[in-house]
């Protein structure tokens, strides 16, 4: 049969075998981009990449083993097929999405819906320039450091209700009782939210709504939603359960908080006098600049990101307190010693242990430990450490593409074996005579992305570590807390959380036993 008569023959399996040549050739043919030639782990597996290699293992330890033997800029695969991962752990490149471009780096396609739904469509959520500053800018003068100071009274008084609780539960208990921390530190931070933001009294954590709070349970994000964001909406309980917290309060207390809206009756008046976030953006909806249901998101947004960080990260200050009791000890010293009820400049200069402490907690336990983004645009990030390419080339500019989605693992940056000694150690000291190098750390607080970093960090940042080191002050004057021996494991939900080994029916828990001083 000659060729003429096998077209003739076969039409369409010779156009398809001629279109499979064509794409193989343009493949070879085509220069790959720098992208494709960065390094890529070992160990990918067909389905699922390495993102299951990321999510099974403790938070970090895939990303720190990979840092280790590839550098500080590298791709992983996704899963599904979706396009390859950029991780990035190189101060520069960091600092560069973060501070000086974050309005090119949106939240990414997996992370945004997952705020929308545990948060709110708020300030955490917003994207652009113009929208998130005219935002920030309508909020930011609720939570500046002046006032912090002005609320440090409020502040004091929420903790110590739940702390007097604390005391009687523990009497009660004959003067040492096993509790599950994360239950008082979440009612702790939740009172304070509650009266210094939304003039809001949750009955040191018992109210109903703080309970309806409190007990929103958060669930582990499905890696399908990567591929596949649509199954968001979807009525998967797991998916949908993760909003019961904003759910609770958007059907409770936020139309109780709104009723109030009546009651001011000058928006500029009262925006003037009362610097609080809930008049502040009641007088904005008064005055038309939010909808009410900008207004909801925002209430939403603030009481869920205003407490359950820190509602975490001091549990775990108080777990390995507990761990540790020499550094206890030594800590509650400092505070027995200092002359005063420390005021928030006191806080921020005169108890350097305590501010270690804080520290020393959020370098290991980042409340988010994986920052991910999206770039906008085609950009070229300039890199502090050259990256070697497959065909042999060093690069220390690394153009992306539109669509690239960058992934920032903070907390394998802030264990990275090559810059922290003892990596996994609670050591406070280091944070006093034993720091790394500066320029090998990133650029947010203390060195750390435990705020994030640039125009997009935390906007309580002020408010967390004031409320933070007021509670721990008062723990510390009151109780002694001892190990369990209970293990845990950190997973990811949202947010960094701690489980018991062995016990799923705790939930999230840090356990202790506690002691009356
Ligand atoms: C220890 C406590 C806290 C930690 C570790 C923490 C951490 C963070 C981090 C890492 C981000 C960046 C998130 C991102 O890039 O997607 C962030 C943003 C944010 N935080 Fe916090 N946070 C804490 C406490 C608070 C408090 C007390 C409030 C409010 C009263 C708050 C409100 C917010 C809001 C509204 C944003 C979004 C800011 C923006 O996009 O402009 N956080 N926080």
């Amino acid at each position: 049969m000659t060729l003429a008569e096998v077209i003739e023959s076969y039409p369409y399996l010779v156009a398809a075998g001629a279109a499979i040549v064509a794409w193989l050739t343009l493949g070879l043919l085509r220069r790959r981009t720098t992208m494709e030639m960065l390094p890529v782990p070992d160990g990918a597996e067909w389905l699922f990449g390495h993102e299951k290699t990321v999510f099974m293992n403790t938070p970090g330890v895939a990303y720190r083993k990979w840092i280790s033997q590839l550098g500080l800029a590298f791709r992983i695969k996704a899963a599904f097929g979706a396009r390859d991962i950029l991780v990035l752990s190189d101060p520069t490149a960091i600092a560069y999405v973060l501070q000086k471009r974050i309005y090119d780096y949106h939240h990414s396609h997996v992370v945004r819906p997952r705020i929308a739904r545990l948060l709110g469509k708020g300030l955490g959520w917003v994207e652009g320039e113009a929208e998130h500053k005219r935002m920030r800018h309508l909020v930011g003068p609720a939570l500046t450091s002046e006032n912090v100071k002005r609320m440090s009274g409020e502040i004091r008084a929420g903790a110590l209700q739940v702390i007097d609780e604390l005391t009687g539960h523990v009497q009660g208990a004959k003067d040492s009782a096993f509790v599950n921390i994360l239950d008082w530190t979440g009612k702790a931070t939740l009172n304070i939210t509650g009266r210094v933001a939304f003039l809001h009294d949750f009955k040191a954590g018992n109210s109903e709504h703080a309970e309806q709070i409190l007990t929103g349970r958060r669930q582990g994000t499905l890696m399908l939603l990567r591929r596949f964001p649509l199954l968001n909406d979807l009525p998967i309980p797991a998916i949908q359960s993760q909003g019961a917290a904003k759910m609770a309060i958007h059907s409770g207390i936020a139309n109780e908080l709104v009723r109030r809206d009546r009651d001011v009756l000058d928006a500029e008046a009262a925006a003037q006098q009362h610097k609080d976030l809930l008049t502040r953006l009641l007088a904005a909806h008064a005055k038309g600049d939010i909808s009410k249901e900008e207004l909801y998101e925002q209430i939403s947004t603030f009481i869920i990101a205003g407490h359950e960080t820190t509602t975490q990260s001091l549990g775990f200050t108080i777990f390995e307190l507990a761990r540790h009791p020499d550094v206890q000890e030594k800590l509650r010293e400092e505070l027995k010693q200092f002359p005063r009820e420390p005021t928030y400049d006191d806080y921020q200069t005169q108890l350097p242990y305590l501010d270690a402490v804080v520290k020393e907690t959020l370098r290991m336990y980042p409340a988010l430990p994986y920052i991910e983004r999206i770039a906008m645009k085609e950009d070229v990030l300039p890199l502090r450490e050259p990256v070697h390419l497959s065909n042999g080339q060093v690069v220390s500019h690394l153009p992306i593409p539109a669509g690239q989605v960058v992934v920032i693992p903070a907390i394998a940056i802030q264990r990275q074996d090559s810059i922290w000694k003892d990596p996994d150690v609670f050591r406070p000291e280091r944070w006093l005579n034993d720091m790394p190098p500066s320029e090998q750390l990133v650029s947010g607080w203390a060195h750390t992305l435990a705020f994030s970093d640039g125009p997009r960090n935390c906007i309580g940042l002020r408010l967390a570590l004031f409320q933070y080191k007021v509670i721990l002050q008062y723990l510390m004057e009151r109780f002694r807390f001892h190990d369990t021996e209970l293990d845990i494991f950190l997973k990811i939900s949202s947010s960094l959380q701690a489980w018991v080994v062995d016990r799923p029916e705790l939930g999230p828990a840090l356990p202790v036993r506690v002691e009356l001083l």
